[in-house]
């Protein structure tokens, strides 16, 4: 079950892996990813525990997008090892992953702008009654199970018959949370929530976050946002060039270095005064704007 195959890995994989299996529900273990002679990723340890919230940080082409192909099901991993639950695994779709509990929302959510809040909570799954030959959709009894889920998550509409179109994009994408909470998600892999986002939808989604983990499920959280990640993060693997560069807990690096390792972010200062508001959003330890590591280069307009 451990991979004894170190061939060709190389670059800085730090200290994080360990050998037993301790409650992890997902799990990779030297684990790479060619495209044909590609090497897109190579060398990388990686664990998703229940109630921990592990961020995946990295620049543009680091292989973030790929490492979480390998988890969601949509691609399989070339080297190494990828368990859940301790047991190797090798998913031939994201059906599979879903099967064993591991839900992605992406970035472009698939929901269909037109149709109600609660017809899009339920689309592909949704409740039906009567016998078989006039079984029809039960959409009171969905109505009613998406207003609970969100207002469960803390999420209250003023009314979900509007359609998700008119809903902002972190609104949106906290409906997806709930959505996959519902739907028994184990492991959460969000692809970078809140790289569209304003600085306030962005602190929404990041308290949605920490519901979700608060919730009990493991979530991936993929950003290029260092300050995002540190408001929610208990584990961050930084990936350069498609390898592990940094892989450290919460406790064990200062958002000042996480912030070394990857480009600055000029907006934190008013993230931070938001998310002073937000209940389970840890601001204490983030510095203000005059404390920033200065960025190599004038940061883009937006998130990443
Ligand atoms: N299908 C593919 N075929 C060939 N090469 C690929 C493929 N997908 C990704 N790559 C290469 O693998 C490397 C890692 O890409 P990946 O998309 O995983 O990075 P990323 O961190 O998600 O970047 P971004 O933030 O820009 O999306 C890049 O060099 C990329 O060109």
């Amino acid at each position: 079950m451990t991979s004894t195959n170190k061939a060709g890995t190389h670059g800085t994989v730090l200290e994080d892996t360990v050998a037993a299996q301790d409650g992890a529900i997902v799990e990779l273990r030297n684990a790479g990813k060619s495209y044909g002679n590609i090497r897109a990723l190579h060398g990388v340890d990686l664990k998703v525990h229940p109630s921990r919230v592990t961020c995946v940080l990295g620049d543009n082409g680091a292989g973030k997008s790929t490492l979480i192909k390998i988890v969601s099901g949509l691609h399989q991993h070339t080297e190494g090892d990828f368990l859940v639950d301790g047991r190797p695994v090798r998913f031939n779709s994201p059906r599979e992953a879903l099967d064993k509990g591991i839900a992605a929302v992406y970035q472009d959510l698939a929901t269909v702008p037109l149709m109600p809040v609660w017809r899009n909570f339920f689309l592909g799954s949704e409740m039906t009654k009567g016998p078989w030959p006039v079984r029809r959709l039960d959409i009171e009894k969905m109505k009613q199970t998406a207003d609970g889920e969100l207002r469960n998550m803390g999420i209250v509409l003023d009314d979900l018959e509007q359609s998700i179109g008119t809903l902002s994009g972190g609104q949106r994408q906290c409906v997806a949370i709930a959505r996959a909470v519902y739907f028994g998600a184990r492991v959460l892999i969000l692809d970078e929530p809140t790289a569209a986002l304003g600085v306030k939808q962005s602190g929404v989604v990041l308290k949605y976050i920490a519901a979700a983990r608060d919730r009990g499920l493991g979530v991936i959280f993929i950003t290029h946002n260092p300050h995002h990640a540190y408001m929610v993060g208990d584990h961050f693997s930084v990936l350069r060039l498609g390898t592990l560069e940094l892989s450290a807990d919460r406790s064990q690096v200062s958002l000042e270095e996480l912030t070394n390792h990857m480009a600055g972010g000029a907006e934190l200062a008013a993230l931070k005064h938001e998310l002073a508001a937000v209940r389970g959003v840890d601001v204490e330890e983030l510095p203000d704007e005059k404390d920033l590591t200065a960025p190599e280069s004038a940061p883009p307009e937006g998130t990443s």
